[in-house]
């Protein structure tokens, strides 16, 4: 009954499952506990996992969302709190994907908290000790990771608010050898390419000229790195694939982090940042130094998109908005992506209010269209990862893939990108309303399997094996994802009276 309400009505619902409700529930986990969900392993649980993991009473899980609630959305460290954030994502799986409610996993790892305010409450439900870290961290991770494959195998597991730093070793740690990715780096990158393209097309250009965009981000955490990783990767793909086209696509990024532009003379440099730090050589002709504040490079840059990845609310100020007016593009695009709502870099009031009628927004959290008067509406898209995770796990679950490729993620995207329309695109609109999540996850989805039987990584689902599912057609698949989504049916009660 839970889901149908959900289901039917989740444009309504989806704000307080999910992002920005989901986050002040984090923030007041411990004062609104009713009954445990979910699973907990903690450091005192080292060398337990295995025989912990028969605890768990549903005989088959399809998703797990695992958090050690190190980042939540944009409101740091929660600790044990973080759990509210897999329910939510899993909730969706369900209301999008239609994976079966009785095979969901919400877990939490616990290996402390860096969370002063945290050790001291006393209703706090956690380890109350500071965060593990090191080898020791990782061996916990394994070992999890060990148990929940070993109980079931066919489970995909997703990474979700996990700190910068474990989220990129995490993935590169896993990605070879299990069926799990991380939502924040590589779904968040995938959704922000669908957006990007979008905005391409909403200047009436094709989607081959995406590699000529600029584009300033801001943000170079997970989620930052993440966009500009796959975006990048996606305009080299349009280039021709060669360290040429490489170079090219790295050099129409500028990355301003907390210590502000970053360039090759930042001591310290974070290795996944590296690869796009501004080359010493360019620097001098664009009048930009290390460290150059977001306004300076905005001004200098003439960007065709600035796109926030930096929990800072309001960093879009009205003077970084201003800049953006000698933008070199016809619509530059705004893309204030933190989350949840306090912490967006802008709103679209303040955006449209300071460009005008023509620029694209979208932000991570949901905002309400803008009246521009005149009959005239300002669109505000929802920018948010949740277009694109609940397809990547059914497709990834529904061909039996081995692992989540870079194809199969690719892929997700230019279905996502591809889903919108040419009027809906030039009128600003370039992520379909949510009222639409649960066709999007199907289409998504068949894209997926569709890339996995390709890449020869499907190994099929139930009676479906991998030859059959080869021999699918586009259609075909789209129809075959459709009939394994789960729905709660109800019948119509008509009360009569006589
Ligand atoms: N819309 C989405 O789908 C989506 C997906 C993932 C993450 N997010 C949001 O993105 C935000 C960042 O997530 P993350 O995992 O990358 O976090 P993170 O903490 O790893 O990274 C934050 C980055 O922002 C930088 N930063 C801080 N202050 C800044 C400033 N004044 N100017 C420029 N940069 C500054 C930091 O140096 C850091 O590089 C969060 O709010 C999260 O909710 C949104
Ligand atoms: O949870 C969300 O709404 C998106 C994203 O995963 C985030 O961490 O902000
Ligand atoms: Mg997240």
């Amino acid at each position: 009954m839970y889901y149908k309400v959900l289901i039917d009505n989740i444009e309504e619902h989806a704000p307080i499952v999910y992002t920005p409700t989901v986050g002040l529930v984090c923030q007041n986990y411990s004062g609104l506990f009713r009954r445990p969900r979910g699973m907990y392993f903690s450091t005192e649980d080292r060398g337990e996992m295995m025989s912990m993991v028969y605890n768990w009473p549903a005989d088959q899980v399809d998703m797990i969302v695992v958090t050690d609630g190190s980042r939540i959305l944009g409101l740091g460290d929660l600790g044990v709190h973080g759990i509210g954030i897999a329910i939510g994502k899993l909730d969706l799986y369900v209301a999008a994907a239609g994976i079966n409610p009785q095979r969901v996993l919400p877990v939490m790892i616990d290996v402390g908290t860096n969370n002063e305010k945290l050790l001291k409450d006393p209703l706090y439900l956690g380890l109350q000790e500071h965060r593990l870290e090191g080898e020791e961290y990782v061996a916990i991770i394994d070992e999890f990771m060990e148990a929940v494959f070993a109980r079931w195998p066919n489970v995909i597991v997703q990474f979700e608010d996990f700190q910068s730093k474990w989220a990129f070793r995490l993935l590169q740690r896993y990605r070879k050898t299990y069926r799990m990715f991380n939502d924040d780096v590589q779904g968040t990158a995938g959704v922000a390419i669908a957006g990007l393209l979008g905005a391409v097309r909403a200047q009436g250009r094709p989607m081959l000229d995406f590699p000529k965009q600029k584009i300033v981000v801001a943000g170079a955490g997970s989620a930052g790195i993440g966009v500009v990783n796959a975006a990048s990767r996606t305009m080299a793909r349009m280039l021709g694939n060669n360290e040429v086209a490489f170079e090219s696509a790295r050099s129409q990024f500028w990355i301003v982090d907390a210590h502000g532009l970053i360039t090759e003379e930042r001591t310290n440099i974070d290795p996944d940042a590296r690869p796009f730090a501004r080359r010493k050589s360019e620097l001098g002709h664009q009048g930009l130094n290390e460290g150059a504040s977001l306004i300076e490079v905005v001004k200098k840059v003439k960007p065709d998109v600035i796109l926030g990845l930096s929990a800072v609310g309001g960093l879009f100020s009205k003077e970084v908005l201003e800049a953006l007016k000698d933008s070199s593009s016809s619509r530059p695009a705004v893309f204030a992506m933190s989350n949840p709502t306090k912490n967006a870099e802008c709103t679209p009031l303040e955006a449209f209010s300071v460009l005008g009628e023509k620029i694209i927004f979208a932000s991570g959290s949901p905002f309400s269209d803008v009246d521009l008067g005149n009959g005239k509406i300002g669109h505000s898209n929802q920018g948010n990862n949740m277009y694109l995770f609940p397809g990547i796990g059914l497709g990834t679950l529904l061909s039996g893939a081995r692992i989540i490729s870079d194809g199969m993620l690719q892929a997700a995207a230019e279905r996502l990108a591809s889903y919108m329309k040419d009027e809906e695109v030039l009128q600003g609109v370039v992520y379909p309303p949510i009222s639409r999540i649960r066709d999007i996850t199907k289409e998504v989805a068949a894209a997926v399997v569709k890339e996995a039987v390709a890449e020869d990584l499907a190994e099929g689902y139930r009676d479906m094996d991998a030859r059959e599912l080869a021999r699918l057609s586009e259609e075909e698949t789209v129809d075959y994802v459709q009939q394994n989504m789960w729905s709660p049916v109800y019948p119509t009660i008509v009360y009569k009276k006589d």
